[in-house]
């Protein structure tokens, strides 16, 4: 079967494109045994999507995280099956179904915006130590679970031990959840990282960690509703910018690179 690798501002997935019966077949060991950084392709995550209306242009998606679970929102997955639907097809303007939700996505370019729902929000949900200091984190449903804790130095944390820690935490069993750590670094602008759940590791950037963390971020008073600059590990910063007509919805957007294609043996 043909893949093509791609990331999205640095997290990176394998793209499994079909007919629509892929989505119905169940990938979670081929993404276990594919995204393995040593013994397979390499990944964050792995997404089969397939066109599955054409007027106007709909694309069901399924992301699988590294460690085969099913990610119920990946907004960088999300623009990277956006970006092949527009290479494939010269869609440039489409609707995206992830989990069973709508989200809508545009293309221009090397540059795709999708958009995110956000659900409920929770200030100061759990709190945990870290150094012998405590650290609160609020919650914030991107359409999968983060959590946001505001730092003064997100460079000095040890992002990855800290974020399996709140991960793992007891309050937030059994579901677990992605742990951001933001720090504000100019008027409209926040640095993140980003310890997610599935990968079980730091990741490079995350599309609905950026929302969250914005969306936390004006409940603080940080920021306002305008386009917010996030930062990230990979140095290719996500843009999340609030939706005209749906005031629950944010688009998030940012470059899009295919970095190889092949052939699953
Ligand atoms: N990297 C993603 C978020 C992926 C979802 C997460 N691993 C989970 O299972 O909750 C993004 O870009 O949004």
């Amino acid at each position: 079967m043909d893949f093509r690798k791609l990331h999205g501002a640095g997290n990176d997935f394998i793209l499994l494109t079909g007919p629509a019966g892929v989505l119905g077949k169940d990938w979670s060991h081929d993404a276990r045994d594919l995204c393995a950084r040593r013994t397979g392709i390499g990944a964050d995550g792995l997404v089969v999507s397939a066109l599955i209306g054409s007027a106007p242009p709909v694309l069901g998606v399924t992301c699988y995280n590294a460690d085969g679970s099913i990610a119920t929102m990946c907004g960088n997955a999300l623009r990277c099956a956006a970006w092949c639907a527009a290479s494939d097809h010269h869609f440039r303007d489409m609707t995206l179904v992830m989990a069973g939700v709508e989200h809508q996505g545009l293309v221009h370019g090397q540059s795709v915006e999708v958009t995110a729902e956000v659900g409920a929000v929770e200030m100061r949900r759990v709190q945990a130590v870290w150094n012998h200091r405590p650290f609160w984190f609020d919650s914030a449903h991107t359409g999968t679970e983060h959590v946001v804790a505001v730092v003064d130095d997100v460079d000095g944390l040890d992002a990855e031990a800290f974020g399996r820690i709140v991960r793992h935490h007891d309050r937030l069993a059994p579901l677990g959840t992605n742990v951001n750590f933001v720090q504000s670094v100019g008027r409209q602008e926040l640095k993140i990282r980003t310890y997610e759940r599935g990968v079980e590791a730091e990741t490079l950037s995350c599309g609905s960690g950026a929302v969250a963390a914005v969306v936390i971020a004006a409940h603080r008073g940080l920021v306002g509703a305008a386009p917010v600059t996030v930062h990230n590990k990979a140095g290719t910063p996500l843009t999340v910018r609030p939706h005209t007509d749906r005031p629950r919805a944010f688009w998030v957007g940012g470059p899009v690179t295919h970095s190889f294609e092949g052939v699953i043996a």
